[in-house]
């Protein structure tokens, strides 16, 4: 059980609330500051213009709002949203029909977007610099390729791995957003937020717990909630305070911090077999099994910004802190 509630990833009992919890516009979102105000000028800048919005690009780690985002641009916009993914269009050909059927100033949302193949990528060249493909029409001696104009639409895409993106694709979109963990008390606001859709009574102490073991994620805020939500329910009359949380959090074994098992898996592998380091990044994700460029855009991030990895010249090595959260003595100092 505690293996499953604290991944970040999208599992199928997220998606039934997903539609309710979304925040609908730029002032319902909170946190994520930088990119908020940099698409708030975008978005007042294209209207008052009537233009499309530039495309736009949002990385980072999963949960933390990017699908949201993208939806809220489009209801900003006032314009309709297509949603599609990398691995969803096969064939070029697939992809020239969604661009065909979109309306001038239509929002087609790229999830996963360095997961397309590279001739559905090439297309994508075009289209988002000139809003046109070449299709190839007939065959053999007599086939030839014609321009196809499409409507000025906006691409908005997402990807947890930007370094995985080719320079091409990655250079076509005029707004780029990285976007951050959020901080306790953004996520303390979200969860208060969150617990009033599903009416369930929180104070103060009882949502900051949650929000300090969230990993920085409204996703998992939102998941913990929920499941606190039973809890209290069954055993609080339907109260959450910090002795609630504490209690069920405990039982689900969500860590103080928050952190996941590959997070731990990361820091004892450091530490047992590392000796605490330092120790490269390849080394540590050959050991796990996982893939360097996902320990380093998806996990390290985390535990670096919350101090449990320090990255020195000579290599990565576990803090202190992270000695302090397990319980362990450092045997050897940094
Ligand atoms: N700024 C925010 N304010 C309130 N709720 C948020 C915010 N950002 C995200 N959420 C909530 O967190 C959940 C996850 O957000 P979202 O699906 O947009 O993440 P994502 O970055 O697209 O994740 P993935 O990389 O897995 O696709 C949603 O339920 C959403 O309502
Ligand atoms: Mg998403």
């Amino acid at each position: 059980m505690g293996k499953r509630i604290i991944t970040t990833e999208l599992m199928d009992e997220d998606k039934k609330i997903e539609s309710t919890l979304r925040p609908q516009l730029l002032d319902d979102y909170i946190g994520q500051t930088k990119a908020k105000e940099n698409l708030k000028v975008y978005i007042e800048a294209a209207k008052q213009r009537k233009e499309s919005l530039d495309h736009v690009l949002f990385y980072g780690p999963p949960g933390l709002g990017k699908t949201t985002l993208a939806g809220i641009i489009a209801n900003e916009m006032s314009v309709n949203i297509k949603v599609t993914s990398g691995p969803a269009i096969e064939k070029p050909g697939e992809m020239a029909a969604i661009l065909n059927n979109l309306q001038e100033g239509d929002v087609l949302f790229v999830d996963e977007i360095h997961r397309l193949n590279r001739q559905v990528e090439e297309l994508l060249y075009p289209a988002m610099e000139d809003y046109a493909i070449d299709i190839v029409i007939g065959k053999g001696a007599s086939a030839k390729s014609i321009r196809l104009d499409l409507p000025k639409f906006t691409l908005v895409g997402a990807t947890t791995r930007a370094g995985m993106l080719t320079p091409p694709l990655r250079d076509r979109f005029g707004v780029v957003n990285r976007l951050e963990f959020y901080t306790v008390e953004e996520l303390k606001v979200i969860i208060c937020r969150s617990a009033n859709v599903f009416q369930v009574k929180i104070d103060e102490e009882g949502a900051l717990e949650l929000a300090r073991r969230s990993r920085g994620t409204p996703r998992l805020a939102n998941r913990l909630l929920k499941r606190v939500r039973d809890f209290a329910q069954v055993k609080y009359n339907g109260y959450i305070t910090k002795e609630v949380a504490d209690f069920a959090l405990d039982l689900l074994e969500v860590d103080k911090l928050g952190l996941d098992n590959t997070d731990r898996e990361i820091l004892f592998t450091m530490i047992e077999k590392f000796g605490g380091g330092p120790v490269g990044i390849e080394t540590v994700a050959t050991t796990i099994g996982e893939d360097t460029g996902t320990i380093e855009e998806v996990y390290e991030p985390y535990l670096v910004q919350n101090g449990l990895i320090l990255r020195t010249p000579r290599g990565r090595v576990v803090s202190e802190l992270a000695y302090k959260h397990f319980g362990l003595c450092q045997e050897k100092l940094v």
